[in-house]
């Protein structure tokens, strides 16, 4: 199949084109210096001109807590943009398929856990990644309504929980939680420190799935394009700690300090755990353990010292 993939320059677009089944395609993946998605008439050019027999849409503007509390509107503006102009330029190409990729942000605040599809829509989103969400929710909708719309069309979306791993954002302006605790712990390593700070309490809970198991699932819903649910959550279906994250990076890491807590820094849900009914029906389920995932992580960190490129 031709695959038109946005973002592949991003940690889960290198995970998708590194993947095996990416040999068995085609796949077109220009980065944002070819190819800005935020201009309507060129992404309508290129999907006109490409006629891909699928979009598999990664990019984004993407971040930790941190970053979406300091910029929300760039949050909303940019991804609604993106993913508006992903989509209606693929409708208006005739391309068959696209697999949207969501986030677990697209649910309700207080949705109760684990979060499952039918909850999406049926409440206020987390104050601190609203505008992020928002652009989810509603770029994941016009999928389903160009799908309603056009029979000849599918537009489907994966909902991921959070994600980390190789090529991941070690800035700790914009890191999500488990790059953070990476660059932290190793820091706190080299440098002799016997304390890391823990933004507040540590009891909140995340769901942090390997990004090259997320590209495994990409992969399993491309070939199962038929089967697959108009929205399908994709995660572990168990969480941890923040706390037991930062035990374990300690762990994998080698750093035997102890951990403070600040307690005036933001921690947004209090846990964040995907319903996988909808996926194992589907029949894919993850294989990577935190500890492995982190250990890989950890090694390309260090290749990127190195290299003086984190
Ligand atoms: N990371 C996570 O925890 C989670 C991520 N997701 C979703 O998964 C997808 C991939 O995330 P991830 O790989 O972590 O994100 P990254 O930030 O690593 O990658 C985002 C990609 O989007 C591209 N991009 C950003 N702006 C533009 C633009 N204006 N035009 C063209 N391309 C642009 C970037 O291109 P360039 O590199 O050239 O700048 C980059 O390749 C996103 O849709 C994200 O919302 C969902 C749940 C969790
Ligand atoms: C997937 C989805 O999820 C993202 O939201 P989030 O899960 O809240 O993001 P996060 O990974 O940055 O935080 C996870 C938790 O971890 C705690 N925490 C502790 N210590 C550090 C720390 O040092 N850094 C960070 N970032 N968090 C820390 C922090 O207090 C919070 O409780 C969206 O941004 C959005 O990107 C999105 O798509």
């Amino acid at each position: 199949m031709k695959v038109f993939l946005t973002g592949g320059r991003g940690m889960v677009g290198r995970a998708i084109q590194a993947h095996d089944r990416a040999s068995e395609h085609q796949v077109l993946a220009p980065n944002s210096a070819d190819l800005d998605l935020t201009h309507r008439e060129t992404v309508m050019a290129i999907l006109a001109s490409e006629k891909p027999d699928i979009v598999i849409h990664s990019a984004g503007r993407v971040g930790g807590i941190q970053a979406n509390m300091a910029s929300p509107a760039a949050f909303l503006a940019d991804n609604m943009d993106m993913g508006f102009n992903v989509v209606l330029a693929a409708r208006e190409a005739g391309v068959p398929q696209v697999l949207n990729l969501g986030s677990s942000c697209m649910y309700p605040h207080d949705a109760p856990n684990p979060l499952h599809e039918e909850s999406l829509g049926k409440g206020e989103l987390e104050p601190t990644n609203e505008g992020y969400g928002l652009a989810k929710v509603a770029v994941a909708r016009l999928c389903a309504f160009v799908s309603q719309e056009r029979a000849d069309l599918a537009y489907k979306t994966l909902i991921p929980c959070n994600l980390y791993g190789l090529n991941d954002k070690f800035d700790p302006k914009v890191s999500h939680l488990v790059p953070a605790i990476i660059r932290k712990v190793h820091e706190a390593k080299e440098q002799g420190a016997d304390t890391v700070e823990i933004w507040g309490d540590g009891t909140a809970r995340r769901e942090f799935m390997f990004s090259e198991d997320l590209a495994d699932g990409v992969w399993a819903a491309v070939d199962g394009f038929e089967s697959l649910p108009g929205m399908m959550n994709i995660g572990l279906g168990y969480d941890y700690s923040i706390n037991e994250y930062y035990t374990e990076a300690a762990k994998v890491i080698g750093w035997k300090g102890h951990f403070t807590h600040d307690l005036s820094k933001p921690t947004g849900m209090k846990q964040k755990l995907l319903d996988v009914s909808a996926q194992t029906r589907f029949g894919w389920t993850p294989k990577t353990t935190l500890q492995d995932g982190i250990a890989q992580t950890y090694l390309h960190f260090q290749d990127l010292l190195k290299r003086g490129d984190a």
